[in-house]
């Protein structure tokens, strides 16, 4: 780092504490459900007898296999069993119990209590991390700056980051189309949702936000143990969540008094906005609230993009027939060219889904499918299995994005985003950007795919095990 961006850094306001403290506080309730109650395994779904351990290690790092594997020899609903301690998981595959799921009471199916060892990075305040009212209070403060309107300021400023990376790509070269979108999600985030536009602030917070969705497995489990928090990369972790605090609470504190507040359109003005002339404090988002949701929107809203987007263009590049129409919309302006790019994504989400399924705790006892499910239980539907079902995505292997064109598959048999009150805040968002960069790149460059990919575990998402790569050439 340059001597000045370290100079700069040392004038901001000293908030260490504060996370040195958020990490004490909720490292320990990162240890797996210890406040849950022992489930009764009786009556539960079928499912292996593996070890626990077993079990765990395969849903973990051979989803895509493993899902599957269970729909076929164990049905519709099957239960696996995780460590700490052999806790169900039961699954649900078909529509009708996925909307049981979803229009669920969320007092009581739970949906943070499953994020609970992002509480260090994320903060206790996170949108992913709450449940009940306070999640009600997050959810009713953070929607306006992601409804169709505030969707449609945002989209001058993606398109601008996606035509200047498309451009510097040089002509005739094979890169990994996920680094490259990693870069430029990335940017969308800092400039759009943290709406950073100093380039000595956005230099000095790249490598600390980059260090911060780069979470490696053993860092991650670390966290539930906070003795390992003074030692080599957990150390490394906590602090560079402070400098990177102490970037971020500074660039809330100089907006809340920037003279041209009112007419900034990025997500943080708006939600600094949002309340301000309202007597009720309730209606505020606190310096700390806007730290943890800035945070969570950071590792909801990065690679999740990334990767649907890098598999999109590694789909147009096997078929060139495809890749000649979705260029076409690229050139075209109209809302049918639109709508071709938005089913290259929506298909790109079914084909490779990026999270592989969503959870929910039942604080109490709960039915699901006429199944009585007891407390503690956690149940949710396997995107990898909902999508795959040939009765509702025929020939489900193909890459077809007409699918999704004047049509939309059943509900609830295309649910990347998760569904009911928690679904992603960040849908709109995702689909909005996803257009401008395929947009953009697709206007200026030709796409082939060399060589074969497919998915792997990366921490809680799937990302493609080569980078999806791809030869790019100017048209
Ligand atoms: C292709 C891109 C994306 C995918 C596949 C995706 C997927 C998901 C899924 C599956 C959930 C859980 C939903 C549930 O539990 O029912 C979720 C939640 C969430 N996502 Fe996304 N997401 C994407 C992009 C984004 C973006 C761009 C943002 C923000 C800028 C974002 C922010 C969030 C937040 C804050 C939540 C928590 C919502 C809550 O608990 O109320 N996501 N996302």
């Amino acid at each position: 780092m340059a001597t000045s961006q370290i100079a700069e850094l040392d004038a901001l306001p000293e908030t260490g504490d504060l996370t040195q403290e958020r990490f004490r506080r909720m490292s320990g309730a990162s240890v797996g459900s210890a406040d849950l109650p022992p489930v009764d395994l009786d009556g539960l779904p079928p499912g292996p007898r593996w070890p626990v351990l077993v079990q765990s290690a395969a849903l973990m790092r051979f989803r895509h296999w493993f899902h599957p594997y269970l729909h076929r020899t164990y049905g519709d609903v099957f239960t696996v069993r995780l460590v700490p301690g052999g806790r169900p998981l039961v699954f649900f595959t078909r529509p009708e119990h996925t909307k049981e799921i979803f229009a669920a009471d969320p007092a009581v199916f739970h949906a943070g209590k499953g994020n609970a060892i992002l509480g260090p990075v994320m903060g206790e305040h996170s949108l992913l991390l709450q449940d009940g009212a306070e999640h009600q209070r997050a959810r009713k403060l953070l929607m306006p700056a992601f409804n169709g309107a505030a969707l449609r300021e945002y989209r001058s400023l993606v398109t601008d980051l996606a035509a200047d990376e498309a451009a510097h790509w040089p002509d005739g070269v094979t890169l990994r189309a996920l680094d490259r979108m990693n870069v430029l999600t990335l940017e969308v985030i800092l400039r759009v949702v943290f709406g950073v536009t100093d380039e000595r602030r956005l230099a000095a917070m790249r490598p600390r936000v980059n260090a911060t969705v780069d979470i490696s497995p053993a860092v991650l489990l670390g966290w539930g143990y906070p003795a390992l928090q003074r030692f080599g990369p957990w150390r490394r972790t906590v602090q560079n969540q402070a400098e990177l605090d102490r970037l971020i609470y500074a660039e809330i504190r100089e907006r809340r008094a920037a003279p041209d507040l009112a007419e900034r359109s990025d997500v943080l003005s708006r939600l600094i906005r949002h309340g301000a002339g309202s007597t009720d404090e309730s209606d505020r988002l606190t310096d700390t609230e806007l730290r943890d949701q800035l945070v969570t929107l950071l590792l909801a809203g990065h690679e999740t993009t990334a990767t649907s987007l890098s598999w999109a263009l590694y789909e147009l590049g096997r078929d060139p027939a495809l890749l000649r129409r979705s260029q076409e919309a690229a050139d075209g302006t109209t809302p049918e060219d639109d709508a071709w790019l938005e089913a290259v994504m929506k298909e790109s989400m079914r084909l490779h889904p990026v999270i592989p399924m969503v959870v929910r705790t039942l604080v109490r006892p709960a039915t699901i499918g006429g199944l009585d499910l007891p407390r503690g239980t956690t149940v949710g539907p396997s995107i990898i299995v909902a999508h795959q079902r040939s009765e509702h995505h025929p020939d489900p292997d193909a890459f077809r994005p007409e699918r999704f064109l004047g049509q939309h598959p059943p509900t609830n048999t295309w649910i990347p985003f998760g569904g009911g009150v928690r679904r992603c805040i960040g849908a709109g968002f995702a689909q909005m950007e996803g257009v401008a960069v395929l947009r953009e790149v697709l206007r200026v460059h030709d796409v082939t795919t060399p060589v074969a990919d497919g998915p792997k575990v990366r921490n809680i998402t799937s990302v493609p095990r080569d980078g999806a790569r791809i030869h790019v050439a100017r048209r």
